[in-house]
C-alpha cells in the first residue's frame, strides 16, 4: 500500500489520535495527514522484494533477527517499526514558550532486513526524528532517509552497499569481480547518512555519514529526502569527517588521503556547494591516516588529530568484518595533533601526544599571553583511555545482552594542550575527575556561540554504573571541574543538544534536549534546564524509538 511518500510498505494506517487515544495530547496546529505506517509485530522492518526461495543464497549464516520483542532487549536497540509517523506529543511538565523551532536527530534506527539482523550499531539505515516546539506544545515525527543504500535494501531485501560492518554478499564469482571493481571506484560504499544532521548557514539541512556521497539534503518539516548534496568542486575523495564544523557563514571539513597518508583541510562558503582546498597535513605516522570522525577548530586555526586508530584500505575491501572494522590500531606509529592556520593553510604546530582514542571533539580554543599572542591551543574530546574496546561494545549483540555487569569501558574528557612555540610534545590530561560523570563520556554538545572560543560547559552522555552503555546525561563544568547528572533507571538517552534561549547572555542559559528510549518501550524528548540540569518537560512519543546519534536545531523562520 502506498504511504504518503509513495513508498510501498506493508502495514496499516492509523491516525495519531488513534495512537494517542485517551491521553492528553495537544496538537500545535491542525495536522492534515498525521499517519502511522506501521509494520505488524515481528514482521520484517523492510519487506524483502522476493519470497525467500527466489532470493540468491546468503553466504553468511543469517543471524537470528535482532529487534524482536524478546524479554530483556531494550527498545533502544530494536529497529524502528514504522517507515514514518507524525503526530502531536503528549506533554509532561511545561515547555518554555521561547522554545520555538525544530529539534532533529539522526541515527541508525533500522538494523534488520527480513530475518537478517545487522551486527553493529553503526550499520543501521538512517532514521530521522523531529520534534517541533511551538507555543509550549510539541509535534513529533520520524522518517527513514531515502538513501540509495536504503532504497536498494528495501527493493532487494538484502544489503547492497558496504556499510560499517556489513557488506553485500556476492552470489557468483562474476558479481564478486564486479564488487571489487566498484570498491576501487568507491561506488560500493554506502550513502546511508545515519550519523549527523546539520543546518547549513544558508538554511539547507544535511544528513551525513563518513562517505562523501552520503551527504543528503532533507526537508526539516516533512523529513522528505530532497536529494544528494552534490559537491561541485573537483576535490574528490571518498570519505570525510562525519562532523563538519558549520557556522552561519562557513563549513569546514577534513578529507583523509588514504594513498599518500595525510588530510586535506577544506572550507565551503554558506550558499555554495563548492569546497575549497585550504591546506594539507602530512601524517607523521603510518601506514594510513588516523580516523577523523570529528575535529575541532578555534578562531584562527583548524586542529587535525592523527590518532593511532588508523583507516585500513584492506579492511575496506574485506568481506567479513575484522576486530576493528575499517580500522587498525598502530600504537607504534605514534599519536599526533596538528594545527593549521585557517588564513594561510600553513601547519603551525605538529606535536606528538600520548596515545588516544576519540570519536568526538568537544571544542578547542586559543590560549593567549598578556600581549595577546597565541601560545597554545587547548582541545577537548571524549577520550576512551586509548582503548579501542568501545567499538566492540557497540556491537548490537553486546548492547542487547546487558546482564547487570559493568562492561562499559572508562572514558574521560581528554584535554590536549598543543604549544605553538615549536615544542615537539603536547599534553593530554583529564579535564576533570572522570568519577564526576561515572567514567562514561561521549556524544557531546556545547553552546554554539562558544565554538572555537573559551567555554565553561559541555553536555554529554555519562554513566551510572553498572552499565553497558552511557545511561546518564551530564553537564560538565570545566571551571569548577564538577558535573551535574540526570539519570533514570533503564533509560538510554541520546546526545543532549544545547539550545540557547534567544537573547541569552550566560553560557548555560537555555535547554538541553535529548531523546530518551525508556526500558518500558516508551520514548520521549526530554527537555532539561541547562543551568540547573533539572527536567522541565518531556514530550512523549506513542511508540518505541531506537537509539540515535546526533542532533541539530532549526529555529523557526530561520530562513524567512
Ligand atoms: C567509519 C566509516 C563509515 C561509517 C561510519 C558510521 C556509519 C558511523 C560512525 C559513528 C560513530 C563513530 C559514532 C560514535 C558513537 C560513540 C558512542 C555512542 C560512544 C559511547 C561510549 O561510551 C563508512 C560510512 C562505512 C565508511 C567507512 C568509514
Ligand atoms: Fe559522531
Amino acid at each position: 500500500r502506498p504511504t504518503p511518500s509513495g513508498a510501498a510498505v506493508p502495514g496499516r494506517l492509523a491516525t495519531s489520535q488513534g495512537a494517542n487515544k485517551g491521553k492528553r495530547a495537544v496538537a500545535a496546529q491542525p495536522l492534515a495527514a498525521s499517519v502511522v505506517t506501521e509494520t505488524p509485530t515481528l514482521t520484517p522492518a523492510i519487506a524483502p522484494a522476493a519470497p525467500p526461495a527466489a532470493r540468491p543464497p546468503v553466504v553468511d549464516a543469517p543471524r537470528r533477527r535482532g529487534g524482536g520483542r524478546g524479554a530483556g532487549e531494550h527498545a533502544a536497540w530494536k529497529s524502528v517499526r514504522q517507515e514514518r509517523w507524525e503526530g502531536a506529543l503528549e506533554l509532561e511538565g511545561e515547555l518554555p514558550l521561547w522554545l520555538d523551532g525544530t529539534y532533529l536527530r539522526n541515527g541508525p534506527g533500522l538494523w534488520n532486513l527480513g530475518d537478517y539482523g545487522f551486527r553493529h550499531l553503526f550499520d543501521g539505515y538512517a532514521t530521522l526524528v523531529r520534534v517541533s516546539f511551538r507555543n509550549g506544545r510539541a509535534v513529533g515525527a520520524h522518517r527513514q532517509i531515502e538513501s540509495e543504500a536504503y532504497k536498494a535494501a528495501r527493493e532487494h531485501g538484502k544489503v547492497c552497499y558496504r556499510e560499517f560492518s556489513e557488506v553485500p554478499k556476492s552470489d557468483s564469482f562474476l558479481s564478486y569481480v564486479g564488487q571489487l571493481a566498484s570498491l576501487f571506484s568507491g561506488s560500493s560504499l554506502t550513502d546511508n547518512s545515519n550519523t549527523g544532521v546539520v543546518r547549513l548557514g544558508d538554511g539547507r539541512v544535511l544528513c551525513l555519514t563518513e562517505t562523501i556521497k552520503g551527504s543528503i539534503v532533507v526537508d526539516p518539516d516533512t523529513l522528505d529526502t530532497l536529494g544528494k548534496f552534490e559537491y561541485t568542486d573537483n576535490l574528490g575523495g571518498l570519505i570525510h569527517s562525519a562532523h563538519p564544523i558549520v557556522t552561519d557563514t562557513e563549513f569546514w571539513t577534513l578529507i583523509p588521503d588514504l594513498i599518500r597518508p595525510g588530510y586535506s583541510v577544506v572550507r565551503m562558503d554558506a550558499g555554495t556547494n563548492e569546497r575549497r582546498f585550504v591546506g594539507r597535513v602530512d601524517c607523521r605516522g603510518g601506514p594510513a591516516p588516523g580516523w577523523v570522525h570529528s575535529f575541532p577548530i578555534t578562531e584562527h586555526y583548524v586542529v587535525v588529530p592523527e590518532m593511532p586508530l588508523r583507516y585500513c584500505a584492506r579492511n575496506l575491501l574485506r568481506a567479513e568484518p575484522t576486530p576493528l572494522y575499517k580500522f587498525e590500531w598502530h600504537l607504534e606509529s605514534g599519536s599526533y595533533m596538528h594545527v593549521m592556520c585557517k588564513a594561510s593553510g600553513k601547519v603551525v604546530a605538529s606535536v606528538e601526544v600520548p596515545p588516544y582514542v576519540t570519536f568526538h571533539f568537544i571544542n578547542a580554543y586559543e590560549e593567549v599571553d598578556e600581549d595577546g599572542r597565541v601560545t597554545a591551543i587547548v582541545a577537548d574530546c571524549c577520550e576512551h583511555n586509548a582503548n579501542t574496546d568501545i567499538l566492540d561494545k557497540l556491537r548490537l549483540q553486546n548492547l542487547r545482552s546487558f546482564t547487570g555487569q559493568d562492561v562499559l569501558p572508562d572514558a574521560r574528557v581528554g584535554r590536549f594542550r598543543i604549544p605553538l612555540d615549536g615544542t615537539p610534545f603536547g599534553e593530554l590530561e583529564p579535564a576533570l575527575d572522570p568519577e564526576e560523570h561515572g567514567r562514561g563520556m561521549d556524544m557531546c554538545s556545547i553552546n554554539p556561540a562558544h565554538v572555537g572560543k573559551e567555554y565553561r560547559y559541555a553536555y554529554a552522555c555519562g554513566a551510572h554504573r553498572p552499565c553497558n552503555f552511557p545511561n546518564t546525561l551530564t553537564k560538565i563544568d570545566l571551571v569548577e571541574k564538577t558535573a551535574k547528572n540526570w539519570y533514570e533507571e533503564g533509560a538510554v538517552p541520546s546526545e543532549p543538544y544545547f539550545v540557547p534561549r534567544p537573547g541569552a547572555v550566560e553560557e548555560d542559559d537555555g535547554v538541553a534536549i535529548s531523546m530518551v528510549s525508556a526500558r518500558d518501550g516508551s520514548a520521549y524528548a526530554l527537555v532539561l534546564d541547562a543551568k540547573t540540569f533539572q527536567e522541565v518537560a518531556r514530550a512523549k512519543f506513542p511508540y518505541a524509538m531506537p537509539y540515535g546519534l546526533h542532533c541539530c536545531w532549526v529555529p523557526r523562520n530561520s530562513n524567512a
